[in-house]
């Protein structure tokens, strides 16, 4: 069995958006390799929590089953939320089906959802050890559907101009150039988390000594490092400065700003061209940067800004990561 399902990018790619079908209810979800749960907006919202997104009927599909007792409760990192009642019903992404597929209804959602219309929910991607379902944990879609794939393996090729693709079950060598080069992910954390010793910026590497193991997170939008990179980064760029009000990096838009790579494992150096660092204008003529500061935090987070630029594999019964240029 294979699945595969296109990856619209919304809101000038913060997050990319795939065509999901519940019960026979289509709804757009964000895939998301840094959590666990598949949460969907439901008919027990209020219609202004509602507002233009779909939400899903249990009583419209003749397949759900209510998980009686069952609860689900999230926060992500950047303060929005979720949670609800919990069921299951047959979930299909571009043809690779689960008939018993655990889903989270939303009775309530955090005002970032409300606004943000383009994502009707959440499929995560991540280990089944993070999924936050109460009283006991449930399995995520690729965990369920794993044995049945062709191959034990979800790609996840993003690109900013609409042509992008999650697919399941199988690598599709079209869809990169070069060699994919594989490492060990350390699934301990619940995320697809990978060691990354160094970088480089303009085409000069750096070692690290002391480097945050990184997560591979199709889910964040930006590329959030250990704060020594993000200062060596900016450093080589003469505009740039941290601005407190934006909460990040900015510099003059006109900047002709230094490629910048970072190590995946031992064997693969993730670039992104200075064309594509810049993540949003904040004014006429300042630009926000994709590449951020984790703020010191336990992990470095690879998103969105640095994946759309290449073509990932997550295999889920080696756990191992692989990357590829595209
Ligand atoms: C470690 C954090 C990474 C960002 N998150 C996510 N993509 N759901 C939350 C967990
Ligand atoms: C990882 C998740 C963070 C919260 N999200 C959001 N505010 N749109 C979705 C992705």
């Amino acid at each position: 069995e294979t699945g595969e399902v296109i990856a619209t990018p919304a809101d000038n790619g913060a997050e990319y958006l795939s065509p999901v079908t519940i019960g026979g209810q289509q709804l757009n979800l964000n895939f998301d390799t840094g959590s666990a749960d598949l949460w969907v907006f439901s008919t027990a919202l209020t219609s202004d929590e509602i507002g233009e997104h779909s939400a899903y009927d249990p009583s419209k599909s003749s397949t759900y089953q209510e998980l009686r007792g069952y609860t689900f409760s999230l926060s992500y990192g950047d303060g929005s939320g979720a949670a609800g009642t919990v069921g299951c019903d047959t979930v299909d992404i571009g043809g690779a089906t689960v008939t018993r597929q655990v889903i989270e209804l939303a009775t309530s959602v955090s005002s970032a959802f409300v606004s943000d219309a383009d994502s009707d929910g959440l499929v995560g991607l991540a280990f089944s050890t993070v999924n936050s379902v109460s009283p006991d944990s449930q399995k995520t879609f690729f965990d369920n559907i794993m044995s049945e794939l062709a191959q034990p393996v979800f790609t996840a090729a993003l690109d900013l101009d609409g042509s992008g693709t999650y697919e399941f079950g199988t690598i599709d060598s079209s869809k990169f150039t070069g060699d994919l080069m594989f490492t060990n992910v350390n699934a301990s954390s619940g995320f697809w988390q990978i060691d990354s010793n160094s970088y480089s910026i303009g085409g000069r590497t750096y070692q690290r000594s002391s480097a945050t193991p990184a997560i591979v997170d199709t889910g964040t939008s930006l590329l959030l490092l250990d704060p020594e990179v993000v200062r060596a980064y900016y450093a080589q760029v003469p505009s740039a400065k941290y601005d407190s009000t934006v909460g990040g990096y900015t510099y003059d838009c006109s900047e002709d700003l230094p490629e910048f790579a970072v190590a995946v494992g031992d064997n693969y150096m993730a670039n992104i061209p200075g064309s594509g660092i810049t993540f949003a204008p904040v004014s006429s003529k300042t630009c926000f940067g994709g590449i951020q500061s984790n703020s010191g935090s336990d992990l470095q987070i690879f998103g969105d800004v640095l994946l759309k630029h290449h073509f990932v594999v997550f295999h889920g019964e080696s756990e191992l990561l692989g990357m590829a240029a595209k």
